[in-house]
């Protein structure tokens, strides 16, 4: 599978009575489809995945399954633990859910770059959809350079990586100069899209595209386009608007907003995270 352009990793919202607010999934859900996303990532960080209960993560993998299958666009579902042999497991009840599972390279644990490939060789030989590695060394601890991304790359079952280093690195530049063949890199720190794809991401999964996803989707179509002066003007305020969206912890200010605009019944969070103070949603609003 080849995946391109910009996917929306859902958040969760909550009604006030602190259960899902399932509606408003599917509110979001087929927003950002009709807006110009290429797909949807149930599961992510950005959902709170580590809150859900495990009859809440079937639910909003239905939901969200159904919306695509609707829309023709690819689903990819958040899945992964610090553990092979539970994370085979969970890839292993994917099959028939999810065209692709985005997968974090082990958090906490620290196995080294050897560990990491390992890993992944060993998810790839077990897994029923294709992978998308989640690289996110600020969350996991653990980097991965772009020598190891390549080989990981190469893996009959890898499609893509979810690449979020925080910036624009040497690794990024090599990567990018020379990614195995199909190998999507996907930018999955907001505020560094442009600049990825004017490096030649093949994407985005980002947060911040639940708002404006449909000028988004015209940046990734701009890039591709060789538009140079257009997109460089529309990447710069959307990476402004993402950076505000991240003036706090993932997805608080986020919610903050979709609550202002009506969209969610709630702007709330499971703890550990608490809701967003009232002047960082103030200030991501006025970045819209
Ligand atoms: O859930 C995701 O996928 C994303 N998570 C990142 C994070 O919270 O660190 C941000 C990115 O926009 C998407």
């Amino acid at each position: 599978m080849t995946l391109s352009g910009i996917h929306v990793p859902l958040i969760t919202p909550f009604a006030a009575d602190g259960e899902i607010a399932f509606d408003a999934l599917e509110d979001l859900a087929r927003a950002a489809l009709d807006d110009g996303a290429s797909g949807l990532v149930a599961l992510g960080t950005t959902a709170e995945v580590a809150t859900l209960a495990e009859e809440e993560r079937r639910a909003v993998i239905e939901i969200c399954g159904r919306v695509c299958r609707e829309r023709g666009a690819t689903l990819t579902v958040g899945a992964g633990s610090a553990d092979t042999r539970s994370t085979a497991e969970a890839l292993r009840a994917l099959k028939g859910e999810a065209d692709a599972a985005l997968v974090t390279v082990p958090a906490f644990v620290r196995p080294s770059e050897a560990g990491v490939l390992a890993h992944f060789t060993a998810l790839a030989e077990q897994t029923p959809v294709p992978l998308v590695v989640y690289n996110i060394p600020y969350r996991t601890g653990q980097s991965v350079g772009a020598a190891t991304l390549r080989r990981l790359g190469e893996l009959p079952m890898v499609a893509g990586v979810k690449h979020a280093v925080g910036g624009v690195d040497l690794d990024t530049v090599a990567l990018l100069a020379d990614p195995p063949e199909g190998f999507a890199v996907l930018a999955g720190d907001d505020p560094f899209l442009s600049a990825l794809l004017a490096l030649g991401a093949s994407g985005g999964i980002l947060a911040s595209a639940h708002l404006r996803t449909g000028e988004f989707a015209e940046l990734f179509r701009a890039w591709r386009a060789g538009e140079v002066e257009h997109a460089r003007a529309l990447g710069h305020r959307l990476s402004l608007m993402s950076a505000a969206m991240f003036a706090e912890p993932n997805p608080t200010v986020l919610k903050g907003v979709l609550h202002a605009q009506g969209r969610i019944p709630t702007a709330d969070v499971r703890l550990p995270l608490v809701p967003a103070s009232r002047a960082s949603v103030e200030a991501a609003l006025r970045m819209l």
